[in-house]
Order: C-alpha cells, then structure tokens, then sequence
C-alpha cells in the first residue's frame, strides 16, 4: 500500500483527492493537512509520498519544507515559475533521502493534457494561435497554469519551426486583448456555472482549428493524481518532473 498524506485537505481538490486515496485499492489515506498544521508531522516513516493541493501564495515553501523532511511530492497548486522551479531543484539536490522526487502537474485531467499536447503537434502549422481559458469565479488565480504552460508549448513549437511572431495589427486595446505570454495572448473567463475548460485557437488564412478540453466536475483529476502517485511511489522518477504528459504514452 502507498502511504499518501494530503495537503491542502479541506480544500476544493484535497477533499476530492481524500476521496480518492481512501477509494484506490493501493493507496492508504495517512494525514490530512491544512491551513495553520504543523507540516512537520509528516515524515517518511509515516507518509510516501504527499499531494499538495494549496494556494500559489504557500506552495513553494510547503513543497521546499517536505523536501527537507524527506518525503516524495505530488504538486496540484498552480503558480510555478522558472524561478520557483530553480528553488525546487536546488533544495532536491540537497534532499536528506537519495533519489527524492517533486511532481508537479499543472493540470492531471487526461482532456486537458491531451489538448495541450495537440496543440504543441498544430502549432508549428498555423499563423495564429491564441488560448482562452474558462474557469469557475472562485479561482484565485489569472490566468490559469495550464493556459500559461499551454502558451509556453505553443511558443517553443513555433520558435522551433522557425515562425515568426503572431500577426497582429491591434493600436488600442484596453487590456482585452488578454495577457501576452512568451508572445501567444492568453484571455481568462471567470463564470459561475464553470468548473476547468481551455480552447487553444489556430488559424491560417481560410481556415481555423480548435482544440478545447471541458472539465465539468473535479473528479476529472482524480485518475492523474493516483496516476502521479503510483509513478512517484516507485522511486524511479528522482528530481524534479513537470507535466503528466512524462507519465502518458503520447
Ligand atoms: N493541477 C490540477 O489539475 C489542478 C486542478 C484544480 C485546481 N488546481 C490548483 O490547485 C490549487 C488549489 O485549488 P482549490 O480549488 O482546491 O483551492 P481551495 O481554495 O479550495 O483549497 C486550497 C486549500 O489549501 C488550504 N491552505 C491554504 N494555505 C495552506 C497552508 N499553508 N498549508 C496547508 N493548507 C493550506 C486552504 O485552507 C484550502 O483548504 C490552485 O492552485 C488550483 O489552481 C490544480
Ligand atoms: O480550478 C482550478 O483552480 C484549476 N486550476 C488549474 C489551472 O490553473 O490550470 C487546473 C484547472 C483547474
């Protein structure tokens, strides 16, 4: 059994993936952490590995203090930036364990990583792109991680490809031309009545594809979760890991 403790477990998510670790037939819930908990109650006698479902505000250090206990860690929260991720990789290389792992997913919906990868195979054919994401009004976050490192993906295709940048005529704009990343504009929706979606839009002249992944109910992420865990458990994925795209035959 994978001893899994959860943090962040009263939250949107971290009750879901309660639900989840108590549901798997291979995994036993060991602690459930949240705001204002001694972090420090999980080691490696009692724990695995840990999933990390917070708030971008609290994330790194959560994830730089399990490192230093010598635990294994699978991260839901958005808000990760390179530089972030530098601090990830040097604090692992200090880890008090041999081979301890981070993961760090920003999105475990199999719909949402497969139109994220799509859209890296379409970039590199298309003048245009752009993404739109969707979300519920309660996200604290804009916009969301997965629009941002869809936007990377479609910018390192395209550089890749030798393209240029999008064409673009715009003088005026009042901001609602959405956020420029990495060149590609990325726009954010907050509606009630939504749970996660994204549309990555492409165009040519004569002729448009779009690739949009819906996730209705947060249920949708459990499978990847578990999907991280079992991977991370194994111990054969030491260091730092972004994306469950590393963990799909794609
Ligand atoms: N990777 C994915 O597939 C995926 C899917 C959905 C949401 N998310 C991301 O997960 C994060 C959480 O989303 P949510 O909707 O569950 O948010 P939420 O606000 O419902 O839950 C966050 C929880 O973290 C707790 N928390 C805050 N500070 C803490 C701390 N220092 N230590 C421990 N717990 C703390 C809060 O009390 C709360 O219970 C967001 O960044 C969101 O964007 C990622
Ligand atoms: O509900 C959220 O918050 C979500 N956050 C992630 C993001 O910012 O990409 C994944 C989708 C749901």
């Amino acid at each position: 059994m994978i001893k899994v403790s959860v943090v962040g477990a009263k939250g949107r998510m971290g009750s879901h993936v309660v639900d989840a670790v108590n549901g798997a037939a291979d995994t036993e819930l060991a602690l459930t952490l949240d705001a204002g908990d001694d972090l420090g109650r999980i080691t490696p006698e009692n724990t695995d590995v840990v999933v990390e479902f917070t708030v971008p505000s609290v994330s790194l250090n959560n994830v730089l203090a399990l490192i230093g206990q010598g635990v294994d860690v699978v991260v839901g929260t958005t808000g990760w930036t390179d530089e972030k991720l530098d601090q990830v990789r040097a604090a692992l290389a200090e880890a008090p364990r041999k081979n301890q792992s981070v993961f760090i997913a920003p999105n475990f919906a199999i719909s949402a990583v497969l139109a994220d990868h799509f859209a890296k195979v379409a970039a590199p054919y298309f003048e245009s792109a752009e993404v739109l994401e969707l979300h519920h009004p309660n996200k604290v976050d804009a916009p969301s991680g997965t629009a941002i490192h869809t936007a990377h993906a479609i910018a390192d295709a395209r550089k890749a490809a030798g393209l240029g940048e999008v064409p673009d005529n715009t003088e005026t704009d009042g901001g609602s031309r959405g956020q420029v990343i990495d060149g590609i504009h990325v726009h954010a929706v907050r509606l009630r009545g939504l749970n996660a979606h994204e549309e990555v839009l492409f165009g040519n002249a004569g002729e448009q594809l779009t690739i949009r992944a819906d996730s209705f109910d947060r249920i949708s992420f459990m499978p990847g979760v578990l999907l991280a865990v079992r991977k991370i458990a194994t111990g054969d994925h030491s260091g730092l890991t972004v994306g469950l795209d590393h963990f799909l035959d794609l």
